[in-house]
């Protein structure tokens, strides 16, 4: 089967900093993978030339065989994308707010609407949906964006810390509907700094550090018996940090001096 994502030498630079440098991303169609990795990693950096927000200095990308760089149009028609510090439309309601993107994607007006009114009720944002999307909740502008996201049904979709400032009721809803999508073949990318999480949702993980790929794989072979915080840690080097420094914090002058 083709795989949803696969990237060959993907490279960035910015000025003297390599950012990516020369990364294989693979990601098998129906997936639920995470991309992890230490800030700084690349993640965000390799997010953005995937899904065509950025041009790579080198390598290339494909989205289930097509390449991004040589075939926007049927990339995009593929994709959905809740990018980090999500840009949304401020001054139209969650409600106004799908229905632009549905007919931007050029989906019948009839389907955009009963889409958006079921996303809307899945997200448990019916009650904001006439509410202007400046005045929603961190979470809240998460969900919407994520709905704006799911609302042309692509078959990789990527997220970008998607549970970051969402409720733990929400949080249970978003993974359900995740699940679901996943499990009727769709494939869900996301990028993480919580272990636990990726642990509990994910089947297939790939750890960057450095602006390479240090590993991955379905989750149980990367793991390979430890917990992923663990292997995370034993992959990219962590836990070693200086304790020599800092001796000055938490320490509180001597009472009467
Ligand atoms: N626009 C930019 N200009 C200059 N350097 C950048 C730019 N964007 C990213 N970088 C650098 O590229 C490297 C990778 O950054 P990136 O944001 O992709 O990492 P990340 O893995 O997503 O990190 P985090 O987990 O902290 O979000 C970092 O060293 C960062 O400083």
């Amino acid at each position: 089967m083709t795989d949803a994502v696969r990237t060959h030498g993907l490279y960035k630079q910015y000025g003297r900093q390599t950012a990516v440098a020369g990364v294989d991303l693979v990601v098998p169609a129906g997936s639920f993978a995470g991309l992890v990795g230490p800030n700084g990693a690349g993640k965000t950096t390799t997010l953005s030339m995937i899904t065509a927000l950025l041009r790579p200095d080198g390598g290339r990308a494909e989205i289930d065989g097509f390449d991004v760089w040589r075939d926007p149009v049927q990339v995009k028609a593929r994709i959905g994308v809740l990018p980090e510090g999500l840009r949304l439309f401020e001054r139209l309601s969650g409600r106004e707010l799908l229905l632009y993107n549905g007919r931007l994607r050029g989906i019948p007006k009839a389907d955009v609407e009963q889409r958006a009114a079921e996303l809307l009720d899945v997200m448990d944002l019916t009650g904001s949906a006439d509410k202007l999307v400046v005045d929603y909740s961190t979470g809240m502008r998460k969900k919407i964006g994520l709905a704006a996201a799911l609302l042309h049904n692509p078959s990789v979709l990527f997220l970008d810390e998607p549970f970051e400032g969402v409720d733990p009721v929400s949080a249970n809803t978003l993974t359900d509907v995740l699940r679901g999508f996943t499990a009727s073949g769709s494939t869900v990318i996301f990028s993480s700094h919580v272990m636990e999480l990726v642990e509990r949702l994910c089947d297939w993980v790939s750890v960057m550090s450095g602006g390479a790929i240090v590993a991955q794989g379905p989750i149980d072979e990367v793991r390979a018996g430890r917990s992923l915080n663990q292997a995370f840690l034993d992959l990219v080097g962590g836990g070693h940090h200086n304790q020599a420094g800092l001796s000055w914090l938490g320490a509180r002058p001597q009472e009467g001096r």
